[in-house]
C-alpha cells in the first residue's frame, strides 16, 4: 500500500520557495465579463502563484470562475483588473509553451491517431521549422512514444472514430503533451468517462506527470480526481469567485486507487466537500 501521510497541510512557507520564481501569477485578477446591466462578475481579486513543476487542482462550485482562471493563464482572456505573469513578465513577453485537454476530445476525424497527435508538431515553433525533415523520423518516434505509455501502442494508424471515449481521452493527453509544454492546462479532461475508465486515466495522467515534470493546471468538480493527482488544490468560492483555501496535497507517489479508500485520503475529500457545499449554501441564501 501507498504511505498515505498528511493529509492538508499548509503550503511552504514563502521562505522555501523565495529562490524560484512562479512559472504564473496571477497579480490582483479580476474578470468581469460583458457590460453595464448585462456585466457579469466572474472573478473576484485574485492572487494565485504557480510553480514550475506544480499539479494544480482548482475545485469549487459551478460557475465560480475555475475556467475563467485557465482562460487568463492561457492568454485568450484578459484580465479586467490586475496582471497575468508568466515567469514574471507580462503575458506574451516570454515563450511559454501551453497544451491543452479539455472534457471533449476536438481530435481531427480525418486525420489519423497518430497525425492528430504530431498536429502541435506541424504548429508550434521550434517544432515545425523541422517539420519536414522530421516528420517520418525523430517526430514520429515521439509519437509512437507517448502512444505507448499511455497504453495506445499499435493505434497510431487507426482513426478517431475506431477509438472508444477513453482512448480518445489518452490520445488528446498526448497530443497536449508531445510539444512539450510548459504549462499543461486540464478542463475536465476525464468528466465524459465512466468512473472506471476516469480511475485509469487517473494512473495514466499521473504517470505522465511523474516522467515529465510539466506544470499543469486542472479544474475539476471530482474532489477525489483532485486529490489522487495534485500536489497542492485551491479552493474557490461562489461567483464572482477567489481562491479562499490553498492546500498542499502530499501523499507520496505513485499514488494508487487503495489511497482513494484511507481514512485520510477521504478525510481530505470530505472536508473540501463540505467546504464547497457550506459555499453553495451560501450563494443561495
Ligand atoms: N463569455 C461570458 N459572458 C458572460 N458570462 C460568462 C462568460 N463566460 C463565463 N461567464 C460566467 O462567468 C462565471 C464563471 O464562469 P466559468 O466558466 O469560469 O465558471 P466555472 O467555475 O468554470 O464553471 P463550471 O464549474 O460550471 O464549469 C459563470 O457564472 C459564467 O456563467
Amino acid at each position: 500500500m501507498t504511505a498515505a501521510t498528511p493529509v492538508l497541510a499548509a503550503p511552504p512557507p514563502a521562505s522555501a520557495t523565495a529562490r524560484r520564481e512562479p512559472l504564473i501569477t496571477l497579480d490582483r485578477v479580476s474578470v468581469t465579463y460583458g457590460r453595464g446591466a448585462a456585466a457579469v462578475a466572474a472573478l473576484a481579486e485574485t492572487r494565485l502563484s504557480i510553480m514550475p513543476g506544480d499539479f494544480l487542482a482548482l475545485v469549487g462550485p459551478s460557475g465560480c470562475g475555475k475556467s475563467t482562471i485557465l482562460r487568463l493563464v492561457s492568454g485568450l482572456l484578459s484580465p479586467s483588473s490586475g496582471n497575468v505573469l508568466v515567469a514574471g513578465r507580462e503575458i506574451g513577453a516570454n515563450e511559454v509553451r501551453i497544451g491543452m485537454a479539455y472534457q471533449n476530445p476536438t481530435l481531427l476525424p480525418w486525420l489519423t491517431v497518430r497525425q492528430n497527435v504530431m498536429l502541435p508538431l506541424k504548429i508550434v515553433q521550434p517544432f515545425r521549422a523541422s517539420w519536414h525533415r522530421k516528420k517520418r523520423g525523430e517526430y514520429r518516434d515521439r509519437a509512437e512514444a507517448l502512444l505507448a505509455q499511455v497504453g495506445l501502442a499499435g493505434f497510431g494508424d487507426k482513426y478517431p472514430w475506431q477509438l472508444s471515449g477513453g482512448m480518445m481521452q489518452r490520445t488528446n493527453l498526448c497530443r497536449a503533451l508531445i510539444h512539450e509544454p510548459d504549462l499543461l492546462l486540464l478542463d475536465e479532461p476525464f468528466g465524459a468517462l465512466d468512473q472506471f475508465k476516469r480511475e485509469e486515466l487517473w494512473a495514466t495522467m499521473q504517470d505522465l506527470w511523474m516522467t515529465k515534470r510539466t506544470t499543469v493546471l486542472l479544474v475539476t468538480h471530482d474532489l477525489r480526481e483532485a486529490g489522487y493527482l495534485a500536489n497542492r488544490i485551491c479552493v474557490m468560492s461562489a461567483r464572482p469567485g477567489r481562491i479562499l483555501e490553498d492546500c498542499a496535497v502530499t501523499f507520496d507517489r505513485p499514488r494508487t486507487m487503495e489511497l482513494v479508500y484511507q481514512p485520510e485520503f477521504v478525510a481530505l475529500t470530505q472536508r473540501l466537500r463540505e467546504l464547497i457545499i457550506g459555499l453553495r449554501t451560501a450563494a443561495t441564501l
